[in-house]
């Protein structure tokens, strides 16, 4: 079943349409206060756009557009929303709240029964269903709120960040879960985590300010981003300049690379490099040529075992030890010195 959406909400500069195949997964990545939680809400009947269409197969969710507006309700809409936090119902035991889905549904008590318990043993927390909410772990308390999801039988499954309130040993079981659980079926996910979009996203969308500004399959989007978000999310340097043989003119003075397309002499296009590849030198070194960008340091912070410096948007990834060697500090002038050969340069 095709999914279409497109819908205005003036008050919070939304503007955004998109299309799911049957099946597909989308990742929905972006700033905070870009419009994530409001597309989600809005898909599932929380919230009321100003205009817009938006069905699931032949279902249509709302149509604010024609003469006569349809709004379906939360629960008839087939979709189905897993927040950040599990959100059970605290008096029911595990099972009661999974088997509440098909309950909901008019299906008998023994038979929600019996399919929650499927759907127990698929999250694997069978073990689980005789406690009460308030007896879980967060990881397990997210894994009980997915069965639960999944019982009612959703066409459309939506997750808000579904790994941001689990801590790190947790957060990879759910990951696995929800790779398997994805599969094959639609959804739209936020996140924040590129790793998340890479490996349960078929597509992803960046949203920015309340419109997309970026989409398309997750990994040409992550591999060549057009927008700086995107970039930064990649751990991604992204210039932008004017194609010119196997180069681009840009701010920085020309910078070569390994084309990814054929580029028109002329046209817009991109350059990236991630930080990881780029040294920094105090003075220009001469010798083999290479790329090598001039810029004034504004910022310095740890990333991982390196220390990420920034200038402006250029980043690179040095480590502690060449950080004391070259004595960085905001201000200083640096050279960001890259091969060719670390460079993708696309139309962009
Ligand atoms: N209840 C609300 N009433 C009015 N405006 C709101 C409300 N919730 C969010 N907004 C505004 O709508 C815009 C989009 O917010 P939204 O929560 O959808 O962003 P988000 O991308 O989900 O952000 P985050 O990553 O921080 O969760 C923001 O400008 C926000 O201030």
């Amino acid at each position: 079943m095709r999914i279409r959406f497109e819908a205005t909400l003036t008050a919070r500069h939304f503007v955004v349409s998109l299309d799911l195949a049957r099946g597909e997964t989308l990742a929905v990545l972006g700033p905070n206060g870009a419009g994530k939680s409001t597309l989600l809400s809005i898909m599932a009947g929380l919230l009321r756009p100003d205009s817009g269409t938006a069905s699931i197969g032949e279902r249509t969710l709302f149509d604010l557009d024609s003469a006569r507006p349809q709004w379906l309700a939360p629960h008839a809409r087939g979709t189905a929303l897993l927040a950040q936090e599990p959100l059970l119902f605290p008096h029911l035991s595990v099972l009661e709240n999974v088997a509440f889905g098909p309950r909901s549904k008019g299906t008998g008590a023994a038979k929600s029964r019996v399919a929650a318990r499927r759907w127990l043993e698929a999250t694997d927390t069978q073990t689980l269903a005789a406690r009460k909410p308030g007896e879980l772990s967060g990881g397990q308390a997210q894994r009980v709120a997915v069965a639960r999801a999944l019982a009612a039988g959703p066409d459309l499954l939506l997750l808000d960040e579904p790994m941001a309130a689990l801590d790190i040993h947790a957060a990879p079981l759910m990951r696995r879960l929800l790779k398997h659980v994805l599969a094959e079926r639609s959804a739209i996910i936020i996140t924040h985590d590129i790793l998340d979009a890479l490996m349960l996203a078929d597509k992803v969308v960046i949203l920015e300010n309340g419109r997309i500004t970026e989409s398309g399959p997750t990994r040409d989007v992550l591999g060549r981003p057009r927008s700086r978000f995107a970039a930064g999310l990649a751990g991604l340097n992204l210039v932008t300049g004017t194609a010119h043989g196997d180069g681009i003119d840009t701010a920085f003075g020309r910078i070569f690379g390994t084309r990814e397309s054929e580029l028109v002499p002329g046209e817009a296009a991109a350059a990236a490099f991630p930080a990881s590849a780029v040294s920094v030198y105090l003075d220009p070194p001469h010798g083999s040529p290479r790329n090598m960008l001039e810029a004034t340091v504004t910022d310095l912070e740890p990333h991982g075992d390196a220390i990420r410096v920034r200038a402006g948007d250029l980043a690179a990834d040095i480590t502690p030890a060449a950080l004391a060697d070259l004595g960085l500090v905001p201000g200083t002038l640096a050279y960001f010195v890259l091969k060719a050969t670390a460079v993708t340069i696309y139309a962009a």
